[in-house]
């Protein structure tokens, strides 16, 4: 099954790049996690609401250039549905179950997903009501991955 997430922007700092390396290389046993980046557009402070939304909808079109049609998508939402580690492995189980053969996790940028990305999500979770930064999140998010994977694979990893 193939994995993949899709992120707004590059990470800039060095350690977050060196985490999410480390959980790509973690999971090349298990297939491998495929990390997208998709540019950034300029956000200046102060941006008024429709400014907000254009920002969120050309970054919504490049995301959704990186999505087939089969792919399961996977929306990291503030308000989404709170997730389990073993919860998001009984979830990936289900859907290596069932024959799917890609599941795409999509974390927005600093202003959040488009509403294209949102409609197009198969599942919204969240990982508490706390605002994580989007590089951050994709830290967090690889380790989750790698997680999920090492509790369906029997592993003493999750505790
Ligand atoms: C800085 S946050 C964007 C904040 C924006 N105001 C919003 O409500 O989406 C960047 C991205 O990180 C992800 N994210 C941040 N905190 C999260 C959380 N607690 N649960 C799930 N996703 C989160 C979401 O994909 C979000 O679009």
């Amino acid at each position: 099954m193939g994995i993949k997430i899709i992120g707004v922007g590059k990470i800039k700092e060095k350690y977050f790049t060196a985490a999410v390396g480390e959980y790509t290389k973690r999971m090349q046993r298990f297939g491998g996690l495929n990390i997208v980046e998709v540019k950034d557009e300029p956000a200046p402070d102060n941006m008024s609401e429709t400014e907000i939304t254009h920002v969120k909808d050309k970054e919504a079109d490049k995301i959704l250039s990186k999505i087939k049609e089969d792919d399961f998508v996977v929306t990291l939402e503030i308000l989404g549905e709170e997730y389990s580690s073993e919860k998001l492995a009984a979830k990936i189980k289900e859907l290596q179950t069932y024959g799917k053969s890609s599941i795409v996790f999509v974390i927005g940028g600093s202003n959040g997903l488009g509403d294209a990305v949102l409609n197009r999500s198969n599942l919204a979770v969240s990982f508490g009501r706390f605002t994580l930064p989007h590089q951050l999140m994709r830290v967090v998010l690889s380790e989750q991955i790698y997680r999920a994977f090492m509790i369906n694979s029997g592993s003493t990893y999750h505790k």
